[in-house]
């Protein structure tokens, strides 16, 4: 590769009129001759006097998020001669933030945690440079466009160097023999991986997108892994953990919501007895637009649920929903038109749907719960950094008293939260089934409602110390606007902040002895 041209400043100040226009922006030297009249900001801010022909790296940094020169490299003729580092260091691709608090405790070098070991490390390691350098870019293009998850990229994400899909689903047997990002044995694979694993992929700080990319096999893919037969997982999971093909979760109706009680989504024998025929309509199914397998709830009689796994054909159709956030997460109407489906596709067993439903709201919940940890920590970080970066009235926001305080409260509630959320997830790698569904159901549920509340206080904080960027779609402040449009999903799916702290104060009732003086 050809070394970039040097340009001494004085040589850089030559060039600051209209037509001829060059600048420095951390230590390299772009020139903005044809670029000026297309500058988003207007062509008169960079021909300032203080601007054309100088270093206007910290006018730059205080206006514009780092990504805009990596979209802009065909801008740079040079660099800069110089051997001073760049006076505002951007984090190469996989690195650990050194903004204090930006990282969990466990990812702190001084910091000891009782609970990663090495192996959770290299994962981590793996899975940051994998996010930073394939992920990232398409996944916040893909959040703005509405456009879902590239076949590429979620194909690649199935590869056996990365395994993704499968790791998504949790430790189990799906994962044995394999050899994991890191070097990790798919034996060793516990929930501390898998928390890893979210917590990186959260980071790319594009939830809708994210939710497109395989976040309905999250919660749909469970049944077949803990109900189906043998000949369903070989004909259904191969495909889906080579992110070839979709799934989701079919519960939610426009009646029913989340009330399985309510769903009216019906199911008949047919004659011959080989077939069930399915005729109704599904509401808010992640991924369901282009899903090829539905994980789908229907009534087999007036007090009957059962799950079946219903595969796409044409007396299945689709519709798109807008939510708040990107429909590249593919929500959508499922609706069944007399869809014929075999009975050896019920999971469970007749009747039995229920069980087949509760047996999964845990995990599904955690999953949550890592998720918005993480996202909360993202949109801290990003308002500390402005914090520093941005003036008001010759002083720094971090220099006032009130911005101090919003973000003390951000990181007690961040690091509260990951603290609580650390020690559920080992009591959950040495607990039995039945000791999590009895002890940890009420815990996960307090957690979650304690994490998506303080994700509401976090966002209306940061919005607050943001401004107008945080309220604007695009620019420096896109990931705080974005938090504020989005975090109410995780405090809506998967069980309601209130329906959750009722649960968890239920649950410890029943464990309340019946008289302690
Ligand atoms: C390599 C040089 C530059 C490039 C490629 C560039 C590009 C951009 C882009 C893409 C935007 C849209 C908003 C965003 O995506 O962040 C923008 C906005 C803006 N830029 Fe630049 N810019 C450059 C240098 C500068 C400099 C040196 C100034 C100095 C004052 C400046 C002032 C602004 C302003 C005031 C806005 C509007 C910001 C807002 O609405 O909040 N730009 N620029």
């Amino acid at each position: 590769m050809a070394s970039a041209k040097v340009y001494t400043l004085e040589q850089v100040n030559q060039h600051n009129k209209e037509g001829d226009l060059w600048l420095v922006v951390n230590n390299d030297v772009y020139d903005l001759s044809s670029f000026a009249d297309m500058h988003p900001g207007g062509a008169g801010v960079l021909l300032a006097a203080d601007i054309a022909g100088q270093d206007a790296s910290t006018a730059f940094f205080s206006l514009h998020r780092s990504e805009v020169l990596a979209k802009y490299t065909r801008l740079k003729i040079g660099r800069l001669d110089t051997t001073a580092p760049a006076p505002y260091p951007i984090l190469a691709a996989g690195e650990l933030s050194p903004v204090p608090h930006a990282e969990p405790d466990w990812l702190n070098p001084k910091f000891r945690s009782p609970y990663y070991g090495e192996s959770h490390r290299a994962l981590q390691r793996s899975m940051r440079k994998f996010f930073d350098d394939e992920v990232k870019a398409e996944a916040r293009a893909g959040e703005l466009s509405g456009d879902r998850p590239t076949a590429d990229l979620v194909q690649k994400m199935g590869q056996p160097e990365w395994d993704l899909h499968a790791m998504r689903m949790g430790p189990g047997k799906h994962l044995a023999g394999k050899t994991l990002p890191g070097g990790v044995k798919g034996e060793d694979f516990d929930y501390f991986h898998e928390l890893v694993v979210i917590q990186e992929l959260v980071r790319v700080g594009a939830p809708g997108w994210q939710a497109g990319c395989q976040a309905g096999m999250v919660i749909g893919l469970p049944p077949v892994l803990n109900f189906g037969d043998e000949s369903m997982k070989k004909r259904v999971l191969p495909d889906i953990f080579a992110g070839k093909k979709f799934i989701s979760l079919a519960i939610s109706e426009p009646q029913a919501g989340s009330d399985v009680q309510g769903i009216t989504t019906t199911a008949k024998l047919s004659e011959d007895g080989k077939h069930w025929i399915v005729s109704g309509m599904k509401k808010w199914i992640t991924n369901g637009y282009f899903s090829d397998y539905f994980m789908t709830a229907v009534r087999t009689g007036p007090k009957s649920l059962t799950m079946m796994l219903i595969e796409r054909d044409d007396s299945v159709e689709t519709r798109k929903i807008r939510t708040s956030y990107s429909s590249a997460a593919g929500t959508a109407y499922v609706f069944f038109e007399s869809t014929k489906v075999p009975v050896e596709n019920v999971l469970g067993g007749e009747g039995n749907g229920l069980k087949v439903i509760l047996s999964n709201f845990n995990h599904e919940r955690w999953v949550i719960c890592c998720r918005i940890a993480r996202y909360s920590r993202l949109m801290f970080e990003e308002t500390w950094k402005w914090a520093h970066l941005r003036k008001s009235q010759g002083k720094r926001l971090i220099d006032q008293p009130v911005v101090r305080n919003k973000l003390a409260k951000m990181i007690y509630k961040c690091d509260m939260g990951q603290t609580w959320l650390e020690n559920i997830t080992y009591q959950m790698t040495h607990m039995s089934y039945a000791d999590q569904s009895a002890l940890l159901a009420g815990p996960m549920a307090l957690l979650k409602t304690f994490l998506s509340r303080s994700a509401g206080e976090i966002s209306d904080d940061c919005v607050q110390i943001w401004g107008g960027r945080g309220i604007t779609q695009g620019g420096m402040g896109a990931l705080i606007e974005q938090f504020q449009r989005t975090y109410k999903f995780d405090s809506i799916l998967g069980g309601s902040e209130e329906v959750l702290a009722d649960l968890g104060v239920r649950q410890a009732m029943k464990r309340m002895p019946q008289a302690v003086l």
